[in-house]
């Protein structure tokens, strides 16, 4: 009997490795990868190191050596590792791919060799082998591989809580693995990145993380770049040019070799164009040109996007005529949250005079912070390799959750043309947690769309259960019928919804990171599982008089957990938005109108309720979406800088009159600046009182309006001073007397 439990775990043991074989892929898709099939060889013992000297410095055989540690000269197997110019690799020359970052690894019975383009491409070749490394026997294999874009990485760049020391450190490592190159260090919270303190030198303690950051890079051959985010308040003098170059001089003594300017997000004297540019060339001129070790120095646009940019105001063609020529121009497309595409490089390119650095905003979620964005990255063009200088994406605050977008985002910048966004998507749950990867996916598939949101920008959801959601929901709402097929499916999907949900936050410590990022999330999924089987069990019962009331009853007090779960976000977390949430309130409002027609009861048909609807002509403002907790009210604010044409105007209208005690609004502005508008409240949407602004902030920004006790239907915003305004959207938020 003893041998039963060997057996079985040697029985497991091959099961996974099979698995892991079967599902083998290596990431991201090498551009050409043979393999013979009937052949492999045991991952040797010893080996003898053949190296080029072009390597000594670099980290291509520190990796070596971390993953083959027995190093012996008179072994029998042999490894030959170099650049193109090495002799020890000098016969494979011709395999190298002449591209940079390229290499060629070959496994033959009695050698490994891998030959890199350079120190970076080599550096990859291993990472490739250490893939390899994972499978029980290493594949007689040949890889002649490199990127299609020249910088793929990350950008963290976001508003919200920075990643801490520990994020970084994991992300960096997670970049050396996926083979991206650039980390951009631009959180827009940290006051030494930004204003006020963008002139001074970090104190020491955060001098020391970010050297500990930069040396971390070296290791996964990563350049880290620190940008700069001076616009709010620069002064275009000698003074401010000279302090913000001693800046960058105290972050290359940290070991910083790659720098970049933001210009985004700043409104006043920041955002002039040929100011701009005299700065940046002048940064170039004197520090990039004359350190000859540092990367081609980057900078992102007060216009980084079509939707806020005037050709014929000349901004971006100022830039371009006038930028010297190595300086990268960032750009985040169409919109500032876009998908990249043919047309979008066509309108860019030409006016920068420069291939576009592309600034995905994606999967960052700063504007919908109640959301996860764990989908499928997709929706760039796949022919567009030749189009940017660089691709890098700008992520959540939540850095392991980020990974899922991550590990696609250096799959398809890798390989733009053989991406296939659901295989990734795939492979990059499994990567972040094997042992918990159906849970994951499970999650995932349902945490995916943003909900409504200022930039109008939507993702799938729930993209296999739709069709049972769309058919269970007609079939009821149509005919009072119930689609068994479809009732089935989505009940199983409930079920599983539950299970991962437990699973997740039991998973101890697979990826504790990761489930300390998203366990608000998690309970909050369980939630919806719950409410998804309790409407299903309504749905059943509106013929019942008393059977069905216990189901409403639980219902109504999911709907209430639902709404009221972490502090952190007024309107509690998002889960399920897109396609389940709909659908079971959808279900609940039916079978509970159902069950009033039949009995003639009054029982509460609204699940999810919001008193408040915003309308407005001023386009950034459009859509942001508005909240409701308790007594409190809010619009959702805004990052951006808004443009806020004259007579534009934005108006809160409420479900019916309500009477206030406090209404806040912030526009980022000073004092004078509330004069160019106007705020009135009005009971029937016809006559409209001023209801004038005071400061509560002596001096700058957050106003509080005189409404205590008034009974309003109504309240608007208006630019009145007869020109465009640009205003920020910091808070627009009121409370109801009790
Ligand atoms: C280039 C750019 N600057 C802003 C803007 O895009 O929107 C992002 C998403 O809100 C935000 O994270 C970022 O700081």
């Amino acid at each position: 009997m003893k041998r039963r439990p060997l057996l079985l775990g040697i029985i497991s043991l091959l099961a996974t490795a099979t698995i892991h074989a079967q599902e083998f892929r290596l990431q991201p898709t090498p551009q050409n990868y043979t393999v013979q099939q009937d052949d492999s060889i045991s991952i040797p013992r010893q080996y003898r190191l053949m190296a080029g000297n072009s390597l000594n410095n670099g980290t291509a055989l520190p990796l070596l050596r971390s993953l083959m540690p027995e190093e012996a000269p008179d072994a029998a197997f042999r490894i030959y590792i170099g650049t193109k110019g090495d002799k020890v690799v000098s016969s494979y020359r011709k395999r190298i791919p002449q591209k940079s970052e390229g290499y060629f690894l070959k496994i033959e019975k009695d050698r490994i060799i891998i030959a890199g383009a350079d120190e970076r491409g080599t550096y990859y070749g291993v990472q490739t082998l250490a893939q390899l490394l994972t499978l029980d026997k290493l594949p007689l294999a040949e890889v002649a591989d490199y990127p299609d874009v020249p910088y793929r990485g990350v950008v963290e760049g976001f508003y919200g809580t920075p990643w801490s020391q520990e994020d970084r450190i994991r992300q960096l490592d997670f970049y050396g693995r996926n083979k991206m190159n650039v980390y951009l260090y631009g959180p827009k919270d940290d006051p030494y990145h930004s204003t006020p303190h963008w002139r001074k030198p970090y104190p020491a303690q955060e001098a020391e993380r970010l050297k500990q950051l930069v040396d971390r890079a070296r290791d996964n051959n990563v350049i880290f770049y620190w940008a700069i985010h001076p616009g709010q308040d620069i002064r275009w003098n000698e003074e401010d040019r000279e302090l913000l170059l001693q800046k960058f001089e105290s972050m290359y003594q940290l070991g910083v070799r790659g720098f970049a300017v933001f210009f985004d997000d700043i409104s006043g004297e920041g955002t002039k164009a040929d100011k701009q540019a005299e700065l940046l060339n002048y940064i170039d001129n004197h520090f990039v040109q004359v350190k000859k070790d540092v990367a081609p120095l980057v900078m992102c646009p007060t216009e980084y996007n079509k939707s806020w940019t005037k050709v014929e105001g000349g901004y971006l063609t100022t830039l371009g005529e006038k930028l010297n020529k190595d300086i990268q121009i960032m750009w985040t497309g169409n919109r500032v949250i876009a998908t990249i595409d043919r047309p979008t490089l066509d309108f860019i390119n030409p006016l920068i005079k420069r291939k576009a650095y592309i600034w995905w905003n994606f999967p960052v979620s700063d504007y919908v912070r109640d959301h996860l964005l764990m989908g499928p990255v997709y929706g760039n063009g796949l022919d567009i390799e030749d189009g940017m200088s660089a691709f890098v994406s700008n992520p959540m605050e939540h850095a392991e959750a980020s990974k899922i977008s991550l590990y696609s985002v250096a799959d398809y910048t890798w390989n733009m043309e053989k991406f296939d966004s659901d295989t990734s998507w795939r492979h990059a749950i499994k990567d972040l947690m094997p042992l918990h990867a159906e849970y994951l996916e499970t999650f995932a598939a349902h945490n995916s769309d943003l909900g409504k949101n200022g930039h109008g920008f939507r993702r799938e959801e729930s993209i296999r259960l739709q069709p049972a959601l769309s058919a269970l929901l007609k079939s009821y709402l149509e005919k009072g019928e119930i689609d068994e097929t479809a009732y089935n499916q989505v009940d199983e999907e409930c079920r599983k919804i539950i299970l991962s949900a437990d699973m997740l936050l039991a998973s101890g410590n697979e990826n504790r990171p990761l489930i300390d990022e998203i366990r608000p999330w998690l309970t909050q999924f369980k939630l919806v599982g719950e409410y998804g089987k309790t409407v299903l069990e309504m749905m059943r019962l509106p013929q019942q008089e008393e059977a069905f009331l216990p189901g409403h009853a639980h219902a109504q007090a999911l709907q209430t957990l639902m709404t009221d779960n972490d502090a952190r976000y007024p309107q509690g977390v998002k889960s399920g938005s897109g396609q389940l949430m709909p659908t079971f309130d959808a279900l609940f409002e039916a079978s509970t109108k159902q069950y009033n027609q039949r009995f003639h009861t009054a029982l509460n048909a609204r699940a999810v309720y919001s008193p408040y609807t915003l309308e407005s002509n001023v386009q950034q403002l459009a859509l942001l979406p508005t909240q409701q907790k308790g007594k409190e009210g809010s619009i959702a604010p805004s990052n951006e800088v808004i443009l806020w044409q004259a007579g534009g105007s934005l108006t809160l209208s409420m479900d019916r009159p309500r009477v206030l005690a406090t209404l806040r609004i912030d526009l980022g502005t000073k004092e004078e600046g509330y004069t160019h508008f106007r705020l009135e409240t009005s009971l029937d949407g016809k006559t409209w009182r001023n209801a004038n602004l005071q400061s509560v902030w002596k001096g700058y920004t957050m106003q509080k309006a005189d409404v205590k006790g008034q009974k309003v239907l109504k309240i608007r915003l208006t630019n009145t001073s007869g020109s465009e305004q640009k205003v920020y959207f910091k808070a627009f938020r009121l409370t109801e007397q009790e």
